[in-house]
């Protein structure tokens, strides 16, 4: 048996984390399968090595294979095994935000960045069943974002990774459904379950 892999992805205050506890809620009211909820960056020590270099000023390349060393743990930890015992696995975050945030940190470092960040993960990633990116405005989405912002959160910068998110989901249409953020968290998240449901037969 053989699990399902879903992740939601978009720039910093979509509204991620609230649409994956209430996927969460739904697919655990509607199945009888288990359903796992998990995030990158992870909370191990490896997740946490990522979190401290948001802190600080660091070469973006040596930051890209922080993120990559904790999504390497976060699939063979958690992900295989998770698929292998059958479970629907919903991440709150997943590889596309390395193409997308690195895709973005590394522009002008690199030549393509997307295409050298995809073929460094392509022998021990997984790809994702199905992927739901939240389409919001980066004015509306810092808005949002309540803690102290970390370096990444300003809307420039925001603007450029929609950019590079916009472009991977153009060339992905099968993997990846486009939902409005802009919307109540309850019709986000029934927009989601159904196309999520019906898209991988659940
Ligand atoms: N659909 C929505 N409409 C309005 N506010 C929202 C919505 N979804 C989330 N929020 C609020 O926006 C903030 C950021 O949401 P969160 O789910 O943490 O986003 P992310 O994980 O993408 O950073 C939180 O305060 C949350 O309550
Ligand atoms: C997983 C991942 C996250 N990030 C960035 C996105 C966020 O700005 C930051 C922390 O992620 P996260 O804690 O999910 O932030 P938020 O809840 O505000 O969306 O790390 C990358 O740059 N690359 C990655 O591979």
């Amino acid at each position: 048996m053989k699990g399902k892999l879903i992740t939601v992805e978009g720039i910093d205050g979509s509204g991620k984390s609230s649409l994956v506890q209430k996927l969460g809620e739904r697919f655990k009211e509607e199945t009888d399968k288990q359903v796992l909820l998990t995030k990158e960056p992870t909370d191990s020590w490896l997740g946490d090595s990522v979190r401290e270099g948001l802190k600080r000023e660091v070469d973006p390349l040596s930051e890209a294979f922080l993120f990559t060393a904790d999504h390497i743990h976060h699939v063979r930890e958690t992900i295989e095994p998770a698929l292998k015992e059958g479970n629907i696995i919903i991440s709150d975050r997943y590889s596309d935000s390395f193409y997308a945030y690195q895709g973005t940190t590394l522009q002008g470092e690199l030549e393509n960045p997307i295409n050298y960040l995809t073929d460094l993960r392509k022998d021990f990633t997984i790809i994702p069943d199905i992927t739901v990116l939240l389409d919001i405005d980066p004015e509306t989405s810092v808005k949002r974002i309540k803690h102290d912002q970390i370096k990444f959160e300003n809307k420039k910068f925001l603007k450029k990774v929609t950019e590079k998110y916009n472009s991977i989901a153009n060339k992905d249409t099968n993997r990846f459904i486009r939902i409005n953020a802009n919307q109540e968290i309850d019709q986000i998240t029934e927009k989601a379950f159904q196309l999520i449901k019906n898209q991988l037969d659940l």
